[in-house]
């Protein structure tokens, strides 16, 4: 079999990190071979990158060098795992991908969402997810819900107003792809995970 790709994606918060350990154990329970990993990081070089890009003491970061670093974190990711693990018949499913760029750096920030497309483009070597979950939920619910289980990066202390345009990126970005399924996130953790299995095992099924 040729492996799957299979991305989460959502505002900060959204049940992303729950709902793919859930995934991981019910693939992992039917025999599949699966690759965890996350962006940004995911590689020893990646994940330095992410304390670059997280941490709380790099105030004045660039946005176009923050937008670079993410996508040179995922240059290397898609390198030296995801397509190595694809080509080997493995299930990668990874804690956001390219869609968290567009949105965060092309929408959120302003930097256009095209001009981060054509940067990841080169970053992604052309590789498009199967299917992208989108965990769906308003900024206010998110960021209580952090709150509630510790402390926050530097991203995450950003105002509302920040979060508010990652909702609304996503909102466009979700009508402008065929691999994005939308999930309302307040739904019941069993509920959401029920739907993502059917997705996936659909996909299994054509394979
Ligand atoms: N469907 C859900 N309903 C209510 N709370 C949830 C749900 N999914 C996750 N949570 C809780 O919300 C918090 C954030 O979830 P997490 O999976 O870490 O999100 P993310 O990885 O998207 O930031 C955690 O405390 C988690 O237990
Ligand atoms: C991958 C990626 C993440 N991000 C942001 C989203 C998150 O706020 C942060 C990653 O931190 P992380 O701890 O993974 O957040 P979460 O658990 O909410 O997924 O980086 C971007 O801005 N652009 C990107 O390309």
């Amino acid at each position: 079999m040729k492996g799957l790709f299979i991305t989460f994606e959502g505002p900060d918060g959204a049940g992303k990190t729950t709902q793919i350990n859930m995934l991981k154990e019910y693939l992992t329970s039917k025999g599949y071979d699966v690759v965890l990993t996350r962006e940004p990081g995911g590689t020893a070089i990646g994940e330095k990158i992410r304390n670059v890009i997280l941490d709380v003491e790099n105030k004045e970061m660039d946005d176009i060098c923050e937008a670079l670093l993410y996508a040179a974190s995922r240059a290397q990711h898609v390198k030296q795992l995801i397509l190595p693990s694809i080509d080997q018949g493995k299930i990668v499913i990874c804690d956001r991908f390219v869609e968290s760029s567009i949105v965060y750096q092309g929408y959120a920030r302003g930097l256009g969402e095209d001009k981060i497309e054509a940067i990841n483009n080169i970053a992604t070597r052309g590789l498009v997810p199967d299917v992208v979950f989108l965990l769906m939920l308003t900024p206010e619910e998110g960021i209580k819900r952090k709150k509630k289980s510790g402390e926050l990066d530097r991203l995450e202390m950003e105002k509302l107003e920040f979060h508010n345009r990652v909702y609304e990126g996503y909102n466009r970005l979700k009508e402008r792809r065929k691999n994005i399924f939308e999930i309302d996130a307040t739904l019941d953790i069993d509920d959401i995970h029920n739907r993502i299995v059917r997705v996936v095992e659909s996909l299994l099924r054509e394979e």
